[in-house]
């Protein structure tokens, strides 16, 4: 199997790209790396709602001994801090909150205590807690510069928030390919039709184009052909000329009478590179190629067509 899939692969060529919006990127594969342009964070930050301090002031507290602090200033979230903190001052301050200089703990509220004494406010803390504690320092996540995505990654939830953090609204990714699939079988019923003795329903290509969608490729269903050789060909050869990148066809690659596609692999004027492969299912999965562009010809039993797509 790993032979058959190293020949089809020596045959591929990278794909365009495209540049698109960050919503529409979703699901798709990133076109080339991405970095960080500055760290993560880019300030000093807060991990917890509670009081920046000088560690220095704080490091003998106990709840029996709590060290008395004043309070300076209340950062919340997105305000830039302008005291500073020096000797015996405490800044109340949130979650995500940017510490203030001189600061170099984060004392957890539930340690602390609220006082006011005529126009001033005070903090009396009960633990002491470790220098840096609950403060993240800057580029503690990323530095900057620091290649945070691959190229080739698909974009999921967690790339999304990556590119969305990172301040990338539009996204270099590869165009998704468009792979033509063509059903073969006289058996072959369209969906909407009533069941006739002998014959059932195309099921495959819709079970591929499920799969080209999971894959990340555009499925295009071309058309659903009895097992007549020529018809086959025909279309076969327009596709090759056409706009689309990948030729899936289903049915007709064993040995039986009617085996069309197993015919037009020995015949054609491409390339075949393989015309079983050593799995089950799918052993009669087929590939060939001609100029830049693969074909592979897929069983008609929808288990082996499944496990050959994949
Ligand atoms: N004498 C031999 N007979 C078979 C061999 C063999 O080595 N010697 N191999 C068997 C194996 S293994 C497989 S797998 C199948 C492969 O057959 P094909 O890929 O040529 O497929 P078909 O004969 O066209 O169809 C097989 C089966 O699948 C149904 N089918 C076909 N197309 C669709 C479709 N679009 N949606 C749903 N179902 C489909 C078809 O009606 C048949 O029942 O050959 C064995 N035989
Ligand atoms: O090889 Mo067939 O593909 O067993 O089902």
């Amino acid at each position: 199997m790993e032979e058959a899939r190293r020949a089809a692969l020596n045959r591929v060529r990278p794909i365009e790209t495209e540049e698109i919006g960050l919503m529409e990127s979703i699901g798709r594969r990133l076109a080339e790396e991405v970095r960080t342009k500055e760290p993560i964070p880019h300030f000093r930050r807060s991990g917890m709602d509670g009081f920046a301090v000088r560690f220095e002031d704080v490091a003998h507290a106990s709840p029996s001994k709590p060290v008395e602090l004043e309070i300076i200033e209340q950062i919340p979230c997105g305000k830039e801090p302008v005291k500073q903190i020096t000797k015996g001052k405490a800044s109340r301050i949130m979650t995500g909150g940017m510490v203030p200089d001189g600061a170099d703990a984060v004392i957890m509220l539930e340690m602390t205590e609220e006082i006011t004494r005529g126009d001033r406010a005070y903090v009396n803390i009960r633990k002491a807690d470790t220098r840096g504690a609950n403060i993240t320092p800057i580029g503690e996540e990323a530095d900057g510069g620091a290649k945070v995505l691959e190229k080739g990654q698909v974009i999921g939830a967690g790339q999304t928030a990556i590119l969305a953090a990172l301040g990338y609204s539009r996204i270099k990714v590869f165009r998704k390919p468009k792979v033509a699939v063509i059903s073969t079988g006289t058996e072959l019923l369209q969906v909407a039709e009533p069941l006739l003795m002998g014959k059932i329903r195309n099921s495959n290509a819709y079970m591929l184009s499920a799969q080209i969608l999971s894959a990340g490729g555009e499925p295009l269903l071309v058309g659903q052909i009895p097992d007549d050789y020529t018809r086959a060909e025909r279309m076969i050869y327009e596709l090759l000329s056409s706009d689309a990148d990948l030729i899936l066809t289903t049915g007709g690659v064993s040995v039986g009478d009617y085996d069309i596609m197993a015919d037009f692999f020995m015949k054609w004027g491409g390339a075949t590179l393989f015309n079983k492969i050593a799995m089950r299912p799918g052993s009669p999965t087929t590939a060939g190629f001609w100029r830049d562009k693969l074909v592979f010809g897929l069983s008609g039993n929808p288990s082996a067509c499944f496990v050959g797509f994949e």
